[in-house]
């Protein structure tokens, strides 16, 4: 039976990546593209500059179905903008117009649902193997009429296709956090491979090539040519390409100063250039010749002007009607058509309890293998236990202890509290880039992936505060009371699982990580100014009223103190009585002969049972967890 490759070599077979069965491929146009953006500095008039990116007259094309185009140009030429304007993800100026086989786009989001985009910048889970990440992409993105095996099944084509069966088990990886993993090349090919098994019909790269050799690029590169036999449009952004990288090319746009200089076959590309008198030399490798000497000059004379130079060949590319083999515009022929094109539905995606299940999967297999933060919770969590047994150790029942009390159950709350914050905050905040790329690539909805994260930290934020509290609790010496050693742990759990929320929210509110840390004590603070320890609820000023009830550690230090004073037998030492005077005889007495005495006399709510903080606790949980999602929402949608 002949290989895979051999398949899409000899361009056999039905296609298995890209364009689907039976599709043709798709050309995609566009006429009189244009785009401009308003800076922040502005006029003398007091009115926003805009600055002219891709120039309007020149962005007229087709790029056919089924070829290589690759989009060169100097840097700050207009490249990537260009890119983003025809796979959907950015607006364009009005009256440009972009076709799909010869059909209007009706709507950005079409195009998003036939194409794929690989950006720069390929944000992966470093501890998944190369074959996880791409079944994982395979089981989430096909129909889910097509069975588990079948997906599999295609997940494996595409890592024998892309080259990737010999590091198929090797970590994704992450240098910065020393997961060693595959090479730049592989990675490469993964972050493409993964975006490919989902069958887009047009394919957009942001230099996909950068920071990778000569050699390592054109192994990406011939993959590109590959997936371009099976029918899929691909359209990439490149910078210097090696000549056997060039050669590969089917057309090739070339961009100067926001203008088409080029649009056409790679290979006639050279005597275009010759034609109006810039001839590349023999043996030289034509990008780097369109580069150094057409584009920009490579010893360029004090008096050189890039945007007269600019000017120079834009009119000689207008002049000659386009060029030789210009990639004429399909639709400026006669060529459009009536109707619309065909856009994949929605619905033959992952149902969202399929990518509930796969994620929680993959956050286990992630905290699992990476076991360092979990371990690290955990020693932190002990260590404090330690630290609070040994300052606090066997508090008794004197009345000295009351006072003893109230500092191990502060600080019990407070740690809970701030530990979960940023525990969540640390952890998401690394994946959160990650999770941002996948959603842009249409993986799975914000709601199951929020769902799974929750699920998969769940155990962990209900045993790493368990071991502290049962720690701490037995070495204070609290009631040896079952139930109430009970209580304690519900509470500090259901504590946990708040502050857990709360820093889902943080993290997903702030599109940059480290200014939700440095905003989380601004939060953190007056939850724990008014958590009932420092300010007694009468004393609290009206216009802060509102604070204590969102604390979560008001109603985690209530129950604790309510959970631990209830019954509580009390004690004075020969010391401790103090004298008051009852209707002029001078008596002394013992202040606090119960702990019941204390909560009264401290005003600790008596209408805040263990079962209703417990509740609050619960419900703050749930509201706090729903409002990240729609922060999530936000986020995800504010970056497109
Ligand atoms: N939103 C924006 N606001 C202001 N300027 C912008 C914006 N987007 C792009 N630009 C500017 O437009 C020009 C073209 O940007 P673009 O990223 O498309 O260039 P490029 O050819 O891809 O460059 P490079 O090869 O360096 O990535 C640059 O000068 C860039 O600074």
């Amino acid at each position: 039976m002949a290989s895979v490759i051999e398949y899409v070599e000899r361009g056999e077979g039905t296609a298995f990546v890209g364009g689907g069965e039976d599709t043709k491929p798709l050309t995609l146009s566009m006429a009189e593209l244009s785009y401009e953006v308003e800076l922040r500095s502005k006029t003398e008039m007091g009115e926003r500059k805009r600055k002219q990116i891709l120039k309007p007259g020149t962005f007229n094309g087709d790029f056919q179905g089924g070829k290589l185009t690759a989009i060169m140009g100097p840097s700050g030429a207009g490249k990537t903008s260009l890119l983003n304007i025809l796979a959907g993800r950015v607006t364009p100026a009005k009256g440009s117009k972009i076709y799909l086989d010869g059909r209007p786009l009706q709507q950005n989001s079409d195009i998003q649902s036939l194409s794929a985009y690989v950006q720069q910048d390929d944000c992966m889970l470093a501890t998944q193997t190369v074959r996880e990440t791409v079944e994982m992409a395979a089981l989430l993105r096909l129909p889910s009429g097509m069975s588990r095996s079948e997906k599999l099944s295609r997940a494996n084509e595409t890592l024998e296709l892309f080259g990737l069966t010999k590091c198929a088990d090797t970590y994704i990886g992450d240098p910065s956090s020393k997961v060693i993993g595959v090479s730049g090349g592989e990675r490469k090919r993964v972050s493409i491979a993964m975006i490919s098994v989902a069958q887009p019909q047009i394919l957009f790269l942001d230099e996909p090539t950068s920071g990778l050799d000569s050699f390592i690029a054109f192994s990406v590169i011939k993959v590109l040519k590959k997936l371009c036999g099976r029918g899929v449009t691909v359209l990439t952004t490149i910078h210097q390409p090696s000549s056997d990288i060039f050669q590969l090319f089917d057309d090739l746009l070339l961009v100067q100063s926001g203008s088409v200089v080029y649009h056409g076959p790679a290979d006639a590309s050279v005597s275009y250039f010759g034609s109006i008198g810039f001839q590349c030399p023999p043996l030289s490798n034509p990008a780097d010749y369109f580069f150094m000497h057409v584009l920009t000059e490579l010893e360029a004379a004090p008096s050189y002007d890039q945007d007269s130079r600019e000017r120079e060949l834009r009119s000689a590319w207008e002049s000659r009607g386009g060029g030789e083999g210009q990639r004429t515009l399909l639709v400026g022929k006669g060529g459009e058509e009536e109707g619309t094109y065909e856009i994949p539905q929605e619905t033959t995606r992952s149902t969202m309890i399929e990518q509930f299940k796969l994620l929680l999967r993959r956050s286990w297999g992630e905290a699992t293998r990476n076991p360092m933060r979990v371990r690290a919770q955990m020693v932190q969590s002990v260590a404090f236990a330690f630290i609070i047994s040994t300052i606090w150790w066997q508090l008794g029942s004197s009345q000295n202890s009351i006072q003893d009390r109230n500092g191990v159950l502060f600080f019990m709350s407070a740690n809970g509290m701030m530990s979960s914050i940023m525990g969540v905050l640390s952890t998401f905040g690394n994946e959160r880039s990650s999770f941002i790329r996948d959603y842009e690539n249409q993986l799975y909805k914000v709601g199951p992936y929020l769902l799974a994260k929750v699920a998969c930290e769940a155990p962990f934020y209900f045993f790493i505060p368990l071991t502290g509290v049962t720690i701490m609790y037995f070495s204070v010496g609290f009631q040896n009371v079952g139930s109430k050693y009970l209580n304690t742990a519900v509470i500090m759990v259901t504590l946990n699982y708040a502050g857990m929320s709360m820093g889902l929210i943080l993290a997903s509110l702030f599109a940059d990580i480290a200014v939700a840390l440095l905003v989380a004590p601004l939060i953190i603070m007056p939850l724990m100014m008014f958590s009932g320890f420092f300010l007694n609820a009468d004393s609290t000023p009206v216009y802060y009223s509102w604070i204590p009830w969102i604390s979560p550690m008001k109603y985690a230090f209530s129950a604790l103190a309510t959970n631990e004073y209830g019954g509580l037998e009390l004690s004075c030492g020969p010391d401790e009585y103090i004298v008051v005077t009852i209707d002029g005889a001078s008596r002394s007495v013992c202040p606090f002969e119960s702990g019941d005495v204390f909560l009264e006399t401290f005003n600790i709510e008596s209408y805040l049972t263990i079962g209703t903080c417990q509740v609050c606790l619960m419900g703050m949980t749930g509201l706090c967890i729903f409002t990240s999602f729609l922060a999530l929402r936000r986020l995800v949608r504010k970056g497109k």
